[in-house]
């Protein structure tokens, strides 16, 4: 699936990054705790590399438990990386991300060193929810659609203590073409880079395999786990959607209107808490998603070459 959204501000951000990050103390990188991986910035990891990191894993709420435990124990096994995860509405799990950072930069967090945190972050992944609440009001503007925040914004959450919010960003391609429908499904994305009913297709092919039992459970459209398991993912999205009401005119299936409410469902938490991707998981995609990205640039490379040499060839003649 290829996604062609990549607003022209992130252009901008990834160099306001990498002027802010000179100043700072400790980078927060806040992730979706349901598609840690996939909702992580390569493109910031480059950038941030000599400073302590912190994984915020927000939206913990919606994520399987025993998963984002296994998560925790990988990025906390990781060099200068700290990791916590949290429901970014709730104050006391607001305030351990404090106690995080001065873990990480023990020198700083006084009057006269104060401690500097940058949070970045994905688009819609819960920045300005923690920082509204963390300050005790609503200062940062929060929306249900990715790409709100947008101006740099710098808040004193306690005395010595000033965090800088950056706008939201995304990379310019991804490499691993699970991230694409994981990140999709979980709304990440604008809407229109992505074809509804692939991601929903996507997604019930992933609970099929590990979440049987919520798909029985919410749609009861057959009677067991292994009806759910053993049936096409295409007759599965069919049968849920007559079962919801997706029909058009003359009883055809609706297939948008399905994968809206298949999509919805999901991301509202209403199919249960599930987390869409493994530590062991995601780095076998990666090496695939590598592998092919490699292919794809030794392509244009040698393309770019064969045109050069035709050039030379013509200009020859
Ligand atoms: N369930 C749940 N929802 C959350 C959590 N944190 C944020 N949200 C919701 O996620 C949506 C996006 O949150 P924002 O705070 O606007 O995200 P942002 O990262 O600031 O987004 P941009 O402005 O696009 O950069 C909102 O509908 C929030 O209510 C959380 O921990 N759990």
């Amino acid at each position: 699936m290829s996604i062609q959204w990549f607003p022209g501000h992130m252009h901008l951000t990834r160099k306001a990054i990498g002027e802010r990050v000179k100043t700072i103390d400790v980078v927060i990188e806040m992730v979706d705790a349901r598609l840690p991986a996939s909702s992580a910035n390569p493109m910031l990891r480059d950038l941030l590399a000599q400073k302590p990191n912190l994984k915020i894993l927000n939206k913990a709420d919606l994520a399987d438990a025993s998963r984002t435990q296994a998560w925790l124990e990988w990025y906390n096994q990781q060099d200068n990386t700290r990791a916590v995860a949290m429901d970014g509405h709730h104050t006391a799990p607001a305030k351990a991300m404090i106690e995080a950072c001065l873990d990480l930069a023990p020198t700083r967090g006084t009057m006269v060193k104060p401690m500097r945190v940058l949070i970045c972050g994905i688009p819609n992944v819960g920045k300005s929810t923690l920082i509204n609440t963390m300050v005790g009001r609503r200062v940062a503007k929060a929306a249900n659609e990715p790409g709100v925040t947008r101006q740099e914004q710098r808040f004193s959450l306690q005395d010595g203590f000033y965090l800088f919010d950056t706008p939201g960003v995304l990379w310019p391609r991804i490499i691993v073409a699970q991230s694409g429908y994981n990140l999709a499904a979980a709304g990440s994305i604008g809407r229109n880079a992505f074809d509804d009913e692939l991601v929903a297709l996507e997604l019930i092919a992933y609970l099929q395999q590990y979440y049987a039992s919520v798909l029985l459970e919410r749609y009861q459209v057959v009677d067991n786990v292994a009806e759910v398991q053993a049936m096409p993912d295409h007759e599965l999205f069919e049968l849920i959607g007559r079962k919801r009401g997706a029909l058009m005119p003359g009883g055809r299936i609706n297939a948008q209107k399905a994968a809206e409410i298949i999509l919805q469902d999901f991301r509202s938490g209403m199919l249960g808490r599930i987390t869409l991707e493994t530590p062991a998981e995601f780095e076998e995609w990666l090496k695939t998603g590598e592998r092919l990205d490699a292919e794809r640039t030794l392509r244009k490379e040698q393309y770019e070459l064969d045109r050069q040499q035709n050039k030379k060839r013509r200009k020859k003649k």
